[in-house]
């Protein structure tokens, strides 16, 4: 089933800058979709068209049988961003539960459902400390349980582990498939510079051209989830990082 379709997706911004170029796109539920391309290719903005966040100036957006402001609205659509952006003034697990909060969720259920994804992501010991008290790859975990509180269909992740470490970002994306397996057929599209990271975590792997931004090709990763070291360590991971890497100078 299609959860999320773009026809002929354009972005000019105001000041003239053409962003993206007519980007077609179908995403099926449960799909891992990474998208790679240099800087400035218009990633990011695709990511924010889809989630409602910016509107096309070109083409048509379908996302959950309607449009992304519906989807945003619904709370079908939920994202994180390279920075955690928490309050600091408020414990981790009121951090998570904002979400619920600002939809007016009884106080109980909001301290319920903040519960349960603090299991998910590892950090039930951490519900009351502040922002402050944590590490950055903690910080992350909270930022994508605040996206996991309300049930979202499909998550947005544009750029998250990019500021982290290396031992941290491959924790933390072990994570995420753990996650997925565990969140019955939720749809990922995600963002990164990094083709190791792209070939690990995802089924379909979108290459971008440079700006104007245009979705030039598709590499499918064909290896079943769950992933893990073995695959890593497999000699198809570094075919396909290769594929991507080589893909990206085109
Ligand atoms: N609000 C805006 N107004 C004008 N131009 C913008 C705006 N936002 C982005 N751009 C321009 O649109 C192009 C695409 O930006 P975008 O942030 O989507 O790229 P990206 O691929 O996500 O980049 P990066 O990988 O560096 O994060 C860039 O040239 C950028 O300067």
């Amino acid at each position: 089933m299609q959860v999320l379709g773009l026809n002929n997706v354009s972005k000019t911004y105001k000041n003239g800058t053409i962003a993206v170029q007519q980007a077609n796109l179908s995403v099926r539920e449960g799909d891992f979709v990474s998208f790679v391309g240099p800087s400035g290719c218009g990633k990011s903005t695709i990511f924010r068209m889809a989630a409602g966040l910016s509107a096309p100036t070109g083409g048509e957006i379908e996302i959950l049988g309607g449009s992304p402001d519906e989807a945003r609205k619904s709370n079908g659509i939920a994202c994180v961003f390279q920075e955690a952006t928490l309050l600091p003034w408020v414990s981790v697990r009121d951090n998570i539960a904002l979400p619920l909060q600002l939809r007016k969720q009884p106080r109980k259920r909001q301290i319920e459902e903040a519960e349960r994804v603090l299991h998910l992501v590892g950090l039930q010991d951490y519900a009351k400390a502040l922002p402050r008290e944590l590490s950055g790859g903690m910080k992350m975990r909270v930022s994508i349980a605040r996206a996991l509180v309300a049930n979202p269909r499909i998550l947005f992740m544009d750029e998250p582990f990019g500021a982290l470490d290396e031992i941290t970002r491959q924790t933390l994306q072990d994570e995420l498939l753990s996650i997925r397996q565990k969140t019955e057929r939720m749809t990922i599209l995600f963002v990164t510079h990094n083709a190791f990271e792209a070939v690990y975590l995802s089924n379909r792997v979108m290459v971008m051209t440079p700006r104007p931004g245009r979705i030039a090709g598709e590499i499918r990763i064909d290896v079943p989830y769950p992933r893990g070291e073995r695959f890593r360590a497999h000699p198809d991971f570094g075919r396909y990082v290769s594929e991507v890497s080589e893909s990206l100078k085109h």
